[in-house]
């Protein structure tokens, strides 16, 4: 889907959210029936001062913290893959991270843990302009819609979330 390959694709909706944000363009992602929910989730160690969040959701972490009442300078690294071992060697570190059953983030002693999005297999087609009709689509199945923190400050969710450069300070 992201490489214009093919124009349906079976993934997760956290990806689904992700490649909205970074790339400004629309999808319609439909729910398939749960399959393995888990959640897109932030994490640190109770009592820590995070300066820096790992993550392989860089655009969601920016809009996650763009919607903060009083969000702090952080900077945002991307990683792929588990982060949690990362999160808990840096003592300013905190993730936005991919959880389940939650036993990778207890294995590590993260312990501050805020659930942002349930995530589960769908089915996703590129929106196109302007009309918002798809090339494929399967209108039987429910639409999921961009999490309400997505939502660009006084737009909507298709508008992309400002851009900026992985590993920069956000203020
Ligand atoms: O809450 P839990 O049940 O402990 O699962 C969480 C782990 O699962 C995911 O990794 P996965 O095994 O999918 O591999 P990957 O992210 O490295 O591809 C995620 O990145 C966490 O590391």
């Amino acid at each position: 889907m992201a490489s214009e390959a093919v124009d349906i694709g079976i993934t997760g909706y956290d990806v689904c959210v992700e490649w909205c944000l970074a790339s400004g363009q629309s999808l319609t992602i439909r729910a398939l029936p749960p399959a393995r929910t888990s959640f897109v989730t932030y994490c640190t160690v109770a009592g820590r001062t995070p300066h820096t969040i790992y993550t392989e959701y860089p655009a969601i972490t920016r809009a996650w913290l763009a919607a903060c009442a009083n969000p702090q300078p952080v900077r945002i690294v991307r990683l792929h893959g588990s982060t949690e071992g990362v999160i808990r060697a840096d003592d300013t570190g905190a993730g936005l991270l991919l959880v389940t059953s939650g036993q990778t983030l207890a294995a590590n002693g993260l312990d501050v843990e805020v659930p942002l999005l349930a995530t589960d297999v769908c089915v996703v087609t590129r929106t196109l302009p302007p009309a918002g009709q798809t090339l494929i689509d399967l209108p039987s199945l429910p639409v999921l819609p961009l999490p309400s923190f997505c939502q660009a400050p006084g737009g909507s969710a298709d508008k992309p979330i400002p851009r900026q450069r992985d590993g920069g300070l956000r203020r």
